[in-house]
């Protein structure tokens, strides 16, 4: 079943169009600058006309979609703060006074708050998208992160999300997360994935400290140890359903469907990103979907975004999740799409072209 929703998604995703890639590209020599002067502007505007298959792109509308789940392996004393935080961010999301909540409003990108998996209940009436799968992800130390049922309905989430993106006229989208314990899930999915050590993957999270990251490496190590070895290599969703979390499936799915459906989707941190190189696995078509809003602090962000070949907008030394990485580089992909559709040309202006 899940195999079915998997394998659907990877015939059903085209890359981003080379033809466009391409009249973008003719387009950006006709504006009056030197040719390639506005360096990886140029790149980013003929990615998005490249995704969205439009001479020139629609208004960019854009969105961020945090998902917030609970983690089984916190009981291993791997986080800094305790689980309970991620349900009071999710007030805190919700009370409009969390980071995101500063740069969406800033920046005018809509935000919306998806319960996939926290330990805690909210009153029907919160404003959240109410679908928990279960009361955070079970202890990767101890047994698989999620059931099967579990990982589809968490991957089924993040798909409904995307298609509910591109229902509502958004281009320009981000997948968030909120999940005490998730670095040590994203770090697990890290080392599974690209094969690197496990200490190599793995920082400090939240903030804990170096005795603290000993340990959490050794939870990593042994929990990896206890799911694949001595095991053939494992497939994507395998390394996600054992050490990954609800948040980072529902993430996955995000990813996928927006491929689909034509939309550009900006990676936040590690844990985005971690869902981002799952989702590239299973469909490496979506990989031309993808734009790297920044590169967070912890080591394993580095080492993921160069396995997927994408350069960071900003690097700002963050390392807070929520989102926050993707919308603060949203006004620059919005800048870049802007040059591109209301630039003069040399001809409409007037202006001379290269001598040669
Ligand atoms: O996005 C990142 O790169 C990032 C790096 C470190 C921490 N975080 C956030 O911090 C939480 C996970 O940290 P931890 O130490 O509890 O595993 C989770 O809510 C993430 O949004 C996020
Ligand atoms: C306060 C706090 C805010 C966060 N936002 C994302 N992860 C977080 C973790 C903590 C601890």
């Amino acid at each position: 079943m899940i195999h079915a929703v998997a394998a659907n998604l990877r015939t059903d995703i085209a890359p981003p169009s080379e033809p466009w890639r391409v009249k973008a590209r003719a387009h950006l020599d006709t504006l009056t600058k030197p040719l390639g002067s506005l360096g990886r502007l140029e790149d980013i505007a003929a990615q998005f006309i490249a995704i969205r298959q439009a001479r020139f792109a629609d208004p960019v509308s854009k969105a961020v979609y945090v998902f917030a789940a609970d983690h089984g392996v916190t009981a291993e004393k791997v986080s800094a703060y305790p689980s309970e935080v991620t349900r009071q961010m999710v007030l805190n999301f919700l009370a409009g006074g969390a980071a995101i909540n500063v740069l969406s409003r800033l920046h005018n990108v809509a935000l919306q708050v998806i319960d996939v998996g926290v330990d805690g209940d909210f009153d029907p009436a919160t404003p959240l998208v109410h679908a928990k799968v279960r009361r955070g992800s079970r202890n990767m130390h101890a047994e698989p992160a999620m059931a099967h049922d579990e990982l589809l309905e968490a991957l089924t989430v993040g798909i409904r999300m995307a298609e509910e993106a591109a229902a509502s006229g958004h281009n320009l989208v981000a997948p968030g997360e909120m999940g005490i314990g998730n670095t040590t899930a994203a770090s697990a999915i890290t080392a599974a994935l690209t094969g690197r050590p496990v200490p190599e993957v793995t920082g400090l999270g939240t903030g804990i400290d170096i005795p603290a990251r000993e340990h959490k490496i050794r939870i990593i190590e042994e929990s990896l140890a206890l799911h694949f070895k001595g095991r053939e290599a494992a497939s994507p969703l395998e390394i996600l359903g054992h050490v990954g979390g609800l948040e980072i499936a529902a993430i996955t799915g995000f990813i996928l469907a927006a491929a689909r459906t034509h939309l550009a989707v900006v990676c936040d941190g590690f844990i985005a990103t971690a869902a981002a190189a799952i989702a590239v696995s299973i469909a490496p078509a979506a990989a031309g979907y993808l734009i790297a809003g920044h590169q967070s602090r912890e080591p394993g962000h580095a080492i993921l975004l160069a396995h997927l070949n994408l350069q960071p907008i900003l690097q700002l030394d963050m390392r807070l999740g929520e989102g926050t990485g993707a919308v603060l580089a949203m006004p620059v992909i919005e800048s870049a799409i802007a040059l591109y559709r209301d630039m003069a040309t040399f001809t409409s202006a007037g202006v001379s072209e290269a001598a040669q």
